[in-house]
């Protein structure tokens, strides 16, 4: 249990751990590049190492130390065929991904994950994947896990995404590396770019014209190092912690600033809040700055369209934000919070309002009355790492004490969030 209380203030000069997309890549890269690569500033959090363990039961050897890896890849057909099933556990971003990878292999797979995973829709990736020839089945016609599957020999396609979903764009891609022909994805609004990024950064040639990307099939990786900048996921949760919490500052170091990602930037200063990127370089192809956040009075605003895939994670913790701002504020065209971890919409809002906050959920989002006195609660994270931080930074701007149950979910994608959190608060 993840105990909170209170906070005077918070303050201090930190790191967040490193970004779960960008970690989960380097390895599945990694692991289909010729030659080794070597990933510092890896993500230790539990998601990851499933991504990490689904590939050491292909027969690729990888070696991690906290946030040093070393993976031994074999090529793109040096995966061998496990003996026992694939376990994703929590991870909607390991399944679909490998989903992709798997449908290239000429073996034989099943991929499965824990309760929540189960109820996350799959035919969005398996469709495209059976159109280009990869053999997919699955509980409800593909819908649901577990997934079978069994590749190879697949066909160039090009497909019209009807959701902005990385998840969706990079299994196409990653099948398309290995079909015949040219494969293009396009995507309703822009979401994170990673995979073409990164898979530049392996040698292989990614084309992009406004919102399609395309791959020719037959290109191979390279082995490489990889740093990995800190999650911006990760760092909102303490950017929102400074701006519910009266004298706050804190300088986050390292974060990655893919302005495929940079939502909640945008959002924190249209909402009043002074953020400053210091420092900005490129690493890996990636932008990374360090982050100067300083409590302001926010107010209200409307958040919607192609910011939204830009800060989908964060939902939950701009809600927090939201219900101590001036005014109210509305988040539309976010259904696509209802197939996260929890269905996010109703999560917030039980959970939220346990504090006494005022959130009404909505078919595509929520609308959030700002500057309501929070009192501590009992929170249930419902096995949500994103829920359980959010709800601990509402702990930190409400009266008395606040008890997060399930908070072990937060490993997922923040190892260490409770002892960072004790250490910046006064
Ligand atoms: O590709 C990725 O690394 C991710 C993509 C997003 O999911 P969708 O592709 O389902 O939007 C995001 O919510 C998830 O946390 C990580
Ligand atoms: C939705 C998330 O991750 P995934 O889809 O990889 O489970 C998340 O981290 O908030």
């Amino acid at each position: 249990m993840l105990r909170v209380r209170q906070a005077q203030k918070i303050e201090g000069t930190i790191c967040v751990p490193g970004d779960k997309s960008i970690s989960h890549r380097a390895v599945m890269f990694g692991a289909l590049a010729n030659g080794t690569t070597t990933i510092e500033g890896f993500l230790p959090g539990a998601d990851c190492l499933s991504t990490i363990s689904c590939f050491r039961s292909m027969g690729i050897a990888i070696e991690q130390q906290d946030d040093k890896v070393t993976v031994q890849g074999k090529g793109w057909y040096g995966l061998q065929e496990p003996s026992e099933h694939l376990e994703v556990g929590n991870s909607g971003t390991t399944i679909r991904l490998m989903a992709g990878i798997m449908s290239t292999q000429p073996f034989h797979v099943v991929m499965e994950g824990d309760e929540s995973i189960a109820k996350r829709p799959m035919r969005r990736v398996i469709g495209p994947l059976r159109q280009m020839g990869a053999k997919i089945d699955g509980r409800k016609d593909g819908e649901f896990t577990p997934l079978s599957i069994r590749g190879g020999d697949l066909q160039a396609i090009t497909y019209q995404s009807p959701v902005a979903s990385a998840q969706v764009k990079s299994a196409i891609l990653l099948a398309g590396l290995q079909a015949k022909g040219v494969t293009s994805v396009t995507e309703p609004h822009l979401s994170r770019d990673h995979t073409e990024r990164m898979l530049q950064a392996f040698g292989v040639q990614v084309l992009r014209d406004g919102l399609t990307v395309s791959v020719e099939g037959g290109q191979e990786l390279q082995g490489r190092a990889i740093s990995v900048p800190g999650d911006i996921s990760s760092a909102a949760f303490l950017i929102a912690a400074v701006m519910v919490v009266p004298g706050s500052s804190l300088l986050i170091e390292n974060v990655g600033i893919n302005p495929s990602r940079t939502g909640i930037i945008d959002v924190v200063k249209a909402m009043g809040g002074s953020l400053e990127l210091l420092n900005e370089r490129i690493v890996n192809e990636e932008p990374v700055a360090d982050l100067l956040v300083t409590h302001s009075e926010l107010h209200g605003i409307e958040i919607a369209g192609d910011l939204i895939p830009r800060l989908i994670d964060e939902i939950p913790v701009i809600a927090v934000m939201a219900s101590q701002a001036k005014g109210k504020t509305v988040i539309r065209d976010a259904e696509e919070l209802k197939v996260k971890e929890t269905d996010r919409i109703a999560t917030v809002v039980s959970q939220l309002s346990k504090f006494g906050a005022k959130v009404t959920p909505t078919d595509d989002g929520m609308i959030i009355e700002g500057q309501t006195p929070l009192t501590a609660a009992t929170i249930d994270s419902h096995g949500d790492h994103r829920i359980g931080m959010a709800m601990a930074i509402a702990g930190l701007a409400a009266s008395g004490e606040t008890v997060v149950e399930n908070d072990e979910a937060i490993d997922v994608s923040f190892p260490g969030f409770g002892q960072l959190l004790e250490k910046v608060s006064k």
